[in-house]
């Protein structure tokens, strides 16, 4: 068979793309999707799964395993990943939060003219189909600003009756306030600083049911003649033949092969583009098994280079994630989320001037230290270009305009058991990793080498212990204090009230978990900063390949990945129609 537009992954961004392109009748789209139709799958569609984590190593779950990781007592971490027609949205935590303005603005200086809150937030606008909160939610202190919600778009966005018990919701406030942190009305307004309940992703009802991206994006439009997905697992692009590799011509893709689901390799061929959308750690499989990427890693694996791209895989952000636990008094059924949104200052205090001035001082060493750590990579990595891309970073968390972002993120979650539950992880880490192929063997293809390479950079510790150290001072204040009766992780038998520093960094390095955001590792910058895709998300030296997911972010954000990867996908799509290429 052959289509005008192949998409490898129909996951949360692939299935919007998909989506888009198949509006017009006469072009014809396939998916090629590892995953099934999970849409009577209760671990899927029961908003309330997630509390309980019903999807983890289930077959839906990739379930990937990392490296052990230095930074976190030496032990390997767990990445679940959505394996379902609509990836990663069918198992997340369904958060639907928008970024700081500030944060999307950044991008645009890394290479990337256009992409900025002003050309996202209408696309996330017309994204989004909001419910209000009940009268129940908005009488124990949920707010919400009418007028930052889309109305009309396919994704459904509302507060949950399964998670919606809302009996600890005035005291968390409170308590955040005693601490400097005041509610916030919305966090899509693009400002997220203080304290929000925030939607999620599903349809209000009861039970709510998750609004996953198949659900928004395929269910209505798969009797659509010119739209198929295929089961199967994409290995690599097919070239077109005079293409020789390295030449100095951009390489155009005929088609991807896949391997169907008895292991049997099928070409499929596409007459006008294929677009990556396998996520974050797959993404850079596919382009490095096409010869896409680090010469040395391409050669070590005995596969041809086609383009040197340096940047495949590397950049890997992601947010350690530790959790603060209590005991309460408190009688909550259900679950209630609250998320609390720190700045630099808030996190810092008084210490803040320093901290920025040292760490813009550190920025040169960060940089050796991201590049030796990245081995075979390292080799072809560009050090100034690293630290180019650290020093936007650091301008855009410690810049003049304070306020403009948040650097800490805290959710406190409410048990019904009394537990309270407060994680927390820091927005912009400075450390990278990467993700790349483990082998050429087609048998291994669904095992990546992932190394987040958590606590690389120092700072990122030295954000996570005062966070942490908030964390601790919330279950002590007026408003909370009354009601704990003990805090349980960590006990104060490992960390006494007068615990200092190095003890909680200690417990930061031991307890870290992974936060599931992972961004970067196909980042949209320029060429020479290392970037894997131009503006309109073309991989470097192709002329027909993009990639459309949440590895072509550059640099991470003060929100929760979806709102923002939604108005992405929308907006990719917008630049494929409208080249002349689609309508020809
Ligand atoms: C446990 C968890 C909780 C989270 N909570 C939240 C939250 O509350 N809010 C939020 O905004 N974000 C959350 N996230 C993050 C967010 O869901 C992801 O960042 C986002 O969904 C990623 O979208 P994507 O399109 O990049 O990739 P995916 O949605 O993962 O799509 C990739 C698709 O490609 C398929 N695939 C991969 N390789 C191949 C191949 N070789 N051939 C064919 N198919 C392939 C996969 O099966 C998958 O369907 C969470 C993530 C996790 C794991």
């Amino acid at each position: 068979e052959v289509f005008d537009y192949v998409i490898v992954g129909g996951g949360t961004a692939g299935l919007v793309v998909a989506n888009r392109l198949s509006e017009t009748p006469t072009v014809r789209v396939a998916v090629i999707e590892a995953g099934g139709d999970e849409r009577n799958n209760p671990n899927v569609t029961l908003a309330s799964g997630y509390i309980t984590m019903a999807a983890y190593n289930t077959p839906i779950d990739w379930a990937y395993q990392t490296v052990p990781q230095p930074g976190v007592n030496n032990t390997p971490l767990t990445y679940h990943q959505g394996k379902a027609i609509g990836g990663t949205s069918a198992i997340n935590g369904m958060a639907y939060v928008r970024s700081n303005q500030a944060d999307l603005d950044a991008w645009e200086r890394l290479g990337n003219p256009g992409w900025n809150w002003a050309s996202l937030y209408p696309y996330s606008m017309g994204a989004e189909n909001f419910t209000f909160p009940g009268p129940g939610l908005q009488a124990s202190g949920v707010t919400f600003d009418a007028a930052v919600h889309g109305y009309s778009g396919p994704i459904h966005t509302g507060y949950g009756s399964a998670l919606g018990n809302m009996t600890l919701t005035p005291a968390v406030q409170d308590a955040w306030e005693e601490l400097g942190l005041l509610p916030n009305v919305d966090t899509g307004r693009g400002k997220n600083r203080g304290v929000s309940a925030n939607p999620l992703t599903l349809e209000p009802g009861s039970p709510s049911i998750r609004c996953d991206s198949a659900r928004a994006y395929w269910y209505p439009v798969e009797d659509r003649p010119n739209l198929k997905i295929i089961k199967g697992t994409a290995r690599r692009l097919v070239w077109r033949k005079n293409n020789k590799p390295c030449s100095k011509k951009a390489n155009t893709a005929t088609g991807v092969e896949y391997l169907d689901e008895d292991g049997q390799a099928v070409v499929l061929s596409a007459t006008k583009e294929v677009i990556l959308s396998a996520g974050s750690l797959r993404t850079p499989l596919v382009l490095e098994s096409s010869g896409v990427g680090n010469q040395g890693i391409l050669k070590r694996l005995g596969i041809p280079v086609v383009v040197s791209l340096p940047g495949v895989g590397e950049n890997f952000q992601d947010q350690g994630n530790n959790i603060v636990f209590y005991n309460t008094t408190a009688n909550a059924t259900g679950a209630v989320v609250s998320q609390t949104w720190a700045s630099p200052a808030d996190v810092f205090g008084s210490d803040l001037a320093d901290i920025a001035n040292s760490t813009r001082n550190e920025l040169p060493r960060w940089a050796d230290l991201i590049v030796s750590a990245s081995g075979d990579a390292g080799a072809l990595l560009n050090r100034s270009a690293v630290e180019a891309v650290l020093r936007a970073q650091h301008d855009l968390v410690f810049g003049d305009s304070e306020g403009a972002t948040t650097l800490v993120e805290f959710v406190t979650t409410a048990f019904g058991n009394g537990m309270l539950m407060s994680q927390h992880w820091t927005l912009f880490p400075f450390s990278r990793g990467s993700v790349h192929l483990a082998s050429a063997d087609v048998s291994k293809i669904n095992e990546p080498r992932i190394d987040p390479r958590f606590n690389l950079v120092d700072f990122d510790i030295t954000a996570q212990t005062q966070a942490a150290k908030l964390a601790a001072r919330l279950g002590k204040t007026d408003a909370l204090g009354p009601l704990v009766s003990e805090r349980i992780r960590p006990s104060l038998d490992i960390l006494p009230e007068n615990a200092t520093d190095a003890q909680w960094r200690e417990f930061i390095k031991t307890t870290l978990d992974v936060d599931h955001h992972i961004v970067g590792t196909a980042a949209m910058m320029s060429r020479d900063l290392g970037g894997v895709v131009d503006p309109e998300l073309r991989v470097y030296g192709t002329a027909n390949v993009r990639v459309v997911d949440m590895s072509v972010i550059p640099l991470h954000f003060s929100g929760h990945p979806v709102a923002t990867l939604y108005a992405v996908a929308e907006r990719a799509a917008d630049i494929i129609r409208r080249s002349p290429l689609y309508a020809a």
